[in-house]
């Protein structure tokens, strides 16, 4: 079981395994189809990975969250795409105090996105609820069905409506899981293709394993767990890039002491992961170079009981959603090697860039190969 944590409720609301890995199949799938529909006669062709992986973890997502209503959820998570592509070509602009006010082309724009959402997931609530009131069960295996029940069995508890979430609580809710699972899971899967497909013998060798425990059928719950040399691949992965490069946490409360050092309250400590996966006094010399190896026999040896690994963060505010991550980049990395060898293009240029996630600048140029 994955626990979500609600952020504006002091709640933690259980996310149960929902069933995902044949959800997450039929997304891979899709994928592949196209990739296949793309390859020449002669088995091959080149193409930029970002994309498709960008809209298979958005696929994945929807589907978990949304459930039945998938297609609508899919509209709402492609609003919060654009919000976030207009928030961030706000944030790079000079600022000016009031400016979110004015009544740009961007600011409208915004503004039209946000409502739009607020209506259809209204609609969704609504359906959902009068289904409800039907005697049909709720649909808790999705994230918001999961929501509403929860929020119902509040209400229901302190005889109140005021108790439960409001409409924003519930958007808010979804933009968390939007932000916080699509983009991660998808740069995860976009550097371990460049990766494999630069280290060719780390791919044969996870194609090999990955064969060995699932031939050319569907990955299953069980299958996944047993993957020994893809859960190295992609630990290496995260060290190397791992998605979030920086937690922070704002001492908005007192005075806080860590060791010898005190930081006064207002104080936002920023903790660079990415600086401390490369650390050479951590991991030893070859701190840059990408070498599974190293986890051969665990995080906890590899990191020699260092707090020196952490791409889902860690302590009490560490990622819910790590398994369900875990689950898909290896169901998506075993589909991938059942159907295609890779390999990095020559127009590949190296130039990893942080926005938000840690990101290819370039785009990632990969050249398949039908198996
Ligand atoms: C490779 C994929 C992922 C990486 C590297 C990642 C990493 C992280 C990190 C570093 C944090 C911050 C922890 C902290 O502040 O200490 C976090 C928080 C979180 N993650 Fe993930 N994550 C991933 C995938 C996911 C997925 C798939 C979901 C949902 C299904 C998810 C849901 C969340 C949520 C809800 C939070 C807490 C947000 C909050 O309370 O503000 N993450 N994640």
């Amino acid at each position: 079981m994955i626990l979500f944590h609600v952020s504006s409720h002091p709640c933690i609301i259980p996310l149960k395994n929902m069933d995902m890995v044949p959800t997450m199949f039929e997304s891979c799938n899709e994928m592949i189809s196209k990739w296949e529909k793309m390859t020449s006669k002669d088995g091959s062709c080149e193409l930029d990975v970002v994309p498709y992986l960008q809209s298979l973890t958005a696929d994945v997502i929807s589907r978990t969250a949304f459930g039945s209503t998938y297609e609508e959820g899919k509209i709402i998570f492609n609003h919060f795409k654009e919000l976030i592509r207009l928030v961030l070509q706000a944030s790079n602009t000079v600022y000016l105090p009031g400016w979110r006010f004015l009544p740009t082309k961007s600011n409208n724009r915004m503004k039209k996105i946000t409502k739009e959402i607020k209506t259809i997931l209204m609609n969704i609530i609504d359906k959902r609820q009068r289904t409800m009131k039907e005697g049909e069960t709720m649909h808790s295996d999705d994230l918001l069905g999961i929501l509403l029940e929860s929020n119902s069995n509040e209400i229901k508890e302190h005889g109140n409506v005021n108790i439960g979430m409001s409409i924003n609580d519930l958007i808010e809710e979804c933009k968390i899981f939007y932000f916080a699972g699509q983009e991660t899971t998808a740069v995860l899967l976009v550097w371990t293709m460049v990766l494999l497909g630069s280290y060719t013998k780390w791919q044969d060798r996870a194609r090999a394993e990955v064969l060995q425990v699932f031939g050319n059928n569907k990955p299953d719950f069980d299958g996944l767990n047993r993957l020994k040399i893809v859960t190295m691949i992609l630990n290496e992965v995260l060290r190397l890039y791992p998605p979030g490069s920086v937690v922070s946490r704002n001492l908005v409360k007192k005075e806080t002491r860590l060791g010898n050092l005190k930081f006064p309250s207002g104080v936002t400590l920023s903790f660079p992961i990415i600086l401390i996966h490369r650390d050479k006094e951590l991991w030893g010399e070859d701190a840059d170079e990408f070498n599974p190896e190293r986890f051969a026999e665990g995080v906890s040896k590899a990191t020699k009981n260092q707090t020196a690994f952490f791409p889902f963060g860690w302590g009490p505010r560490i990622c819910v959603g790590q398994n369900f991550a875990m689950i898909e980049a290896k169901i998506a990395l075993s589909i991938i090697l059942q159907h295609f060898s890779f390999e990095l293009s020559p127009s590949y240029t190296h130039a990893p860039i942080s926005i938000l996630t840690i990101q290819p600048q370039h785009g990632a140029h990969i050249i398949l190969h039908k198996l």
